[in-house]
Formats: C-alpha cells, sequence, structure tokens
C-alpha cells in the first residue's frame, strides 16, 4: 500500500512543500520504505526530494524550502513491484509530453504485456521494474498520440480514458502537468482509495488529493469527495473538473483498507474506518462466545495487540463483559512491522516493538485480539512472549478470516507459502503459531461491519480471503508468475546478490550522487537527482541509509 497526495494552491507564491510534508506524514503508515515531494514552480519548473527512508528522515527544513511553487505531489511508498531501490521511489518524472509528475498506489496485473507495448510500440524506456513508471508513460504516450502543442482537459481526459482500458489492475493515482494543474483518477474497479477536498482562501481554493480522508480533516480541508470508480478529476487554479472516463466496472473497494491499512479517523467510500472496526469487534465477540462455549473454555482478559487490533478489542471485551487490558506496550519509534521488507526484520521488530507486561498475562487465560493474522509473525512471536511471562492458554481471536491467497492490488504478499493460513485449517494455523484456540471473524461478519455503513457499496475487494480476483486476469499462471518473482525467498536471493536488502537494513548503502550501470542496460541512480537528472534538491545526506526502522 502506498500514499498519495496532491495539493494546489491557490497562491502560487506561497510554497506547498510544507502541508504536503504534514500530509505525507498522516500517510506513514501506509508506506515506510521511500516517501518524495515534487513541487512545480515559477516557469513550471519541478523541484524534487525523494528517497528511501521515512518521512521524518528524508524532509528536514532545509530540503523542504527548496522545494518551490504553489502546487506539488508526494508519495510514501510500500514496494509491490520492482525493488527497494531508491531510483523507484515515487513520484515519478517524465519531461514529454509538457512535463508530467505522477505518484500511484496499487499495482498492475498486467505488466508484461505493458512493458512489450512500451517497447515494441511506444519506443519509450522504462528505466526501472516499477508498474507505477510504465503507468506513467502509458499515461504519457497517450497524451503525446494528441500530437498537440498544448492540451486541453478533453485531451486529458481522453488520455486517462485510453490508459483505463490499456491498464489492469490497481491504481489510485495522482498526476502533475508542468503549469497547469493536477490530476486524480481511480481505477474503474475502486480497489485504492483517494479522494479530494477544499479549502477556502482570501483569493479562491485551494485544493488537496490524497489516499486518505484524514490528511484533510488535518490541514483544514473539507467537503471531502472520493474519486469515483473509472473517474478523472483535473484540478487547475480555474477550478475543478470532474468526467467519468472508463465506464465503472464492479465497484469493489479492497476490504483489508478496513481491516488494517487505512487510519481510524479516515473515512473511505463514505464508511469510517473507525465505525467498522468497532463492528468488527461487536461481530467477532459473537463468534468468540459461540467457540469458547462450545470449547469449555474461559478467558480472563483481553489483550489487544497494539496498534491496529486495539478499537476492535475494546468492542469486543465490551460485548463478552470481559476486562480489556494493555498487555503489550509498544514502543512507539518502530513504525508497523508487516510493511516491513524480509521476514527477518518483521520477525526482529515484533520482538522491538511489544513488551508483554507479565502483571497482565501470569497465571491468566488471555485472548488476544489482531486484526489479521497473514504470515503468523506478528502471533507467533507474542505468543511465545506471553507464555514466557506465565500466561496459562493463550487464545487468538482475529478480527478478519484466513488468509490463504496472495494479494496482486498493492499489498506485498504475493506468495502463498508465506501466508500461515494457506493449506491449514483452523486447528493446525493455532498450531503453527503456537496458540491454544484461534479464532476467525466469519467473511460475511467482516463484509457486514463495513458495508451496513455504507449500503450501496454491494461488493468488495476479499481477494485475499477467496481467491477470487475483481480484474480478472489473475490465474494460476500469474501467481506462479508472482510468486517466482516476488517471493521473500527470491528477493532475499537477489537481495544478498545486490547488496539491496543490506543497503535497506541500514548496514550498506550507495553514496550520494552515484550512478552505476545496473542490469539490462538501466542505470541505478543511487540518490535523489532532480527531475530530467539535474543534481537534486534532495536531501544533502547520502540517501538510502536513513529508514529509522530498520536499524
Ligand atoms: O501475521 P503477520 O504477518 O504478522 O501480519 C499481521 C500483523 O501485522 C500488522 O501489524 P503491524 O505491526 O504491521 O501494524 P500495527 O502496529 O498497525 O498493528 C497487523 O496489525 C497484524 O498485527
Ligand atoms: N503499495 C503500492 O501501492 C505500491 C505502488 C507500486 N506498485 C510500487 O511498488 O511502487
Ligand atoms: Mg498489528
Amino acid at each position: 500500500m502506498c500514499g498519495i497526495l496532491g495539493l494546489l494552491l491557490n497562491d502560487p507564491n506561497i510554497d506547498c512543500a510544507p502541508e504536503i510534508c504534514e500530509g505525507l506524514s498522516l500517510l506513514q503508515h501506509r508506506g515506510q520504505d521511500a516517501c518524495g515531494i515534487v513541487t512545480c514552480g515559477p516557469k513550471g519548473r519541478f523541484f524534487q526530494c525523494k528517497a528511501n527512508g521515512m518521512v521524518r528522515d528524508i524532509f528536514d527544513e532545509k530540503s523542504v524550502q527548496k522545494l518551490i511553487g504553489g502546487m506539488g505531489v508526494g508519495h510514501v511508498r510500500y514496494p509491490t513491484a520492482g525493488s527497494f531501490n531508491n531510483a523507484e521511489a515515487q513520484p515519478f518524472y517524465v519531461n514529454s509530453p509538457y512535463g508530467i509528475v505522477f505518484a500511484h498506489n496499487g499495482n498492475l496485473i498486467n505488466t508484461t504485456s505493458l512493458l512489450h507495448f512500451m517497447d515494441a510500440t511506444a519506443h519509450r524506456h522504462i528505466n526501472t521494474s516499477s508498474d507505477s513508471e510504465l503507468l506513467l508513460n502509458i499515461f504519457a504516450n497517450n497524451l503525446q498520440q494528441t500530437g498537440k502543442f498544448r492540451i486541453n482537459e478533453d485531451d486529458i481526459f481522453t488520455a486517462i480514458g485510453g490508459m483505463m482500458k490499456q491498464v489492469k489492475g490497481a491504481y489510485a493515482c495522482v498526476a502533475m502537468l508542468a503549469g497547469f494543474g493536477i490530476i486524480a483518477f481511480r481505477d474503474p474497479n475502486g480497489i485504492r482509495p483517494v479522494g479530494m477536498a477544499s479549502r477556502k482562501t482570501a483569493t479562491g481554493n485551494d485544493y488537496i488529493i490524497a489516499s486518505e480522508s484524514v490528511v484533510a480533516d488535518a490541514s483544514g480541508f473539507s467537503e471531502w469527495s472520493d474519486v469515483n470508480p473509472g473517474e478523472a478529476i483535473i484540478i487547475t487554479r480555474a477550478g475543478v473538473t470532474r468526467r467519468q472516463v472508463h465506464e465503472p466496472e464492479i465497484f469493489a473497494p479492497d476490504i483489508f483498507e478496513y481491516v488494517y491499512f487505512a487510519r481510524p479517523d479516515s473515512v473511505l467510500d463514505g464508511v469510517s474506518v473507525y465505525r467498522s472496526r468497532m463492528a468488527m469487534g461487536d461481530a467477532l465477540a459473537v463468534e468468540v462466545r459461540r467457540v469458547l462455549a462450545q470449547r469449555r473454555i474461559s478467558v480472563d482478559v483481553v489483550i489487544p495487540v497494539p496498534d491496529t487490533s486495539r478499537v476492535a478489542a475494546l468492542n469486543l471485551a465490551q460485548k463478552l463483559n470481559l476486562p480489556y487490558r494493555e498487555g503489550f506496550i509498544k514502543n512507539r519509534y518502530i513504525g508497523r512491522t508487516f510493511i516491513m521488507p524480509g521476514q527477518q526484520m518483521r520477525k526482529k521488530n515484533v520482538r522491538r516493538k511489544l513488551n508483554a507486561m507479565a502483571l497482565e498475562f501470569a497465571d491468566k487465560n488471555v485472548l488476544l485480539v489482531d486484526d489479521s493474522i497473514v504470515r503468523g509473525t506478528t502471533s507467533k512471536e507474542i505468543i511465545q512472549m506471553a507464555k514466557d511471562v506465565g500466561a496459562k492458554k493463550v487464545i487468538v481471536a482475529s478480527c478478519a478470516p484466513p488468509i490463504r491467497y496472495p494479494n496482486v492490488y498493492g499489498i506485498d504478499m504475493p506468495s502463498r507459502n508465506e501466508l500461515v493460513a494457506y493449506g491449514r485449517h483452523e486447528d493446525s494455523i493455532a498450531g503453527a503459531i503456537g496458540a491454544d484456540l484461534v479464532i476467525f471473524q466469519t467473511l460475511p461478519d467482516l463484509i457486514e461491519s463495513v458495508r451496513q455503513f455504507n449500503t450501496s457499496i454491494n461488493v468488495f475487494d476479499c481477494s485475499v480471503f477467496t481467491g477470487e480476483y475483481v480484474t480478472g486476469g489473475v490465474d494460476e499462471s500469474y501467481l506462479s508468475h508472482i510468486e517466482s518473482l516476488r517471493a521473500d525467498n527470491v528477493r532475499s536471493k537477489v537481495a544478498a546478490m545486490t547488496g539491496e536488502l543490506s543497503a535497506q537494513e541500514g548496514k550498506g548503502g550507495g553514496g550520494a550522487g552515484v550512478a552505476v550501470n545496473g542490469v539490462n542496460g538501466r542505470q541505478t541512480v543511487l540518490t535523489s537527482n532532480g527531475p530530467s537528472g539535474q543534481n537534486g534538491n534532495g536531501p544533502d545526506d547520502t540517501v538510502g541509509l536513513h529508514n529509522s526502522w530498520y536499524s
């Protein structure tokens, strides 16, 4: 999952970068690997800073000050395609036509044929393995087809509509055209979230585009409006134009946004994430009561697994009339572990992040509540921690059903074999993570927990639970293909060869400003070069070594 952001201030003389930076820090939970901002200043000139690392590490006062201009685009990255390389940090830029900057949340599933099209027909060079760079170039190629000296809004809508016919997968995007404006669009299934809001100023309106509404709320924007599936929105200083550029297909927002990804204080597609998590806790309580009675097990205390499960766990405890205790204390300086790259790093960081307090566990039957069990990394570690401090029985309840299928729409879980529930039924999942018992939410209950707040949504993308992929085009051969490219064991081999993961772990990395020739004629640029390769206004320090949660 990534976070995207676009900002257009009515007064072009006010720099938008400080506000984009603030906004990105509110989206940090969507991607911790890399981040970037590109602004557009006088004469349509772009200014860029992007690198591997968290927002607080990459952007200091000095680097933000160099980002000039009243409109810009920002991104926080959690890679699902390509690599963790600095060169794949977003936003991406192409100079032709007109100068385009682009940020993407999601994942494309037909990249092989798109790459062939780029090469054989469009003759455009793709310099990284990122699907987002590819998507940008499809858009750019479609704009190029107009052959016009200056384009208008119709041309932009036509180019995006054409692009939606060519690409398959999930994409919520924000783009910026030099000296023109910012653009948002969302795939025809609306899998990933994105919306816009406005703010009145003395001179006119400011506009923001963001993955989640929390960014708009925090910056004083109002009238949040989700981008519709298959819709594109162009925002210039003259105002906002919206158009349905592709027939909407089955609207299927990803239910995992509500389970885990989004912040609880966001409202996505008309559903409060917070309320939906409360409802997940209520529904899970009913299932927990049933299973505990069936197995004749009693529970002394409900303990959430910080952070995401807290909201649901509190409701569950209230429903069951059980005490709710914060038995795990979270180190607030460690980020989300699920979205860290590499199993070793995830495992190590669960231990660093959570500490079990013996006084809440000793001699008790504890019910741990988590939002989801994916690889089982978190549950395995914390169950052991709970037992180490004296818990009698450890029962785990998950707000989501067992996850048995890969995600291909922007969550980095490409390999079935990494999923603890793959090929296992519930008792054997409990055995695998060391629990005395595991209780899962049923899928209908999960769907109802979200849908009750917006009954106009008939379908959610639940592919990780069902193996049904709403876009089509995901068959056994595709799944085997991504598994062979992106499974943890494959990536760690590649990383060992290239030294990439060790750089991610903060032990190595490249020097600032170094460009070396990579494989397949690609350039691996180990610095935050600005658009068109001019040496940049990126961080002065060496980039790629900043990630505070890796060390
Ligand atoms: O079974 P796993 O593969 O461990 O994945 C699931 C866990 O990962 C996430 O927590 P994370 O630490 O990423 O974020 P959080 O602090 O928001 O809960 C999620 O909330 C679960 O706790
Ligand atoms: N999680 C995402 O949205 C990732 C965006 C894009 N596929 C990348 O890998 O950079
Ligand atoms: Mg968690």
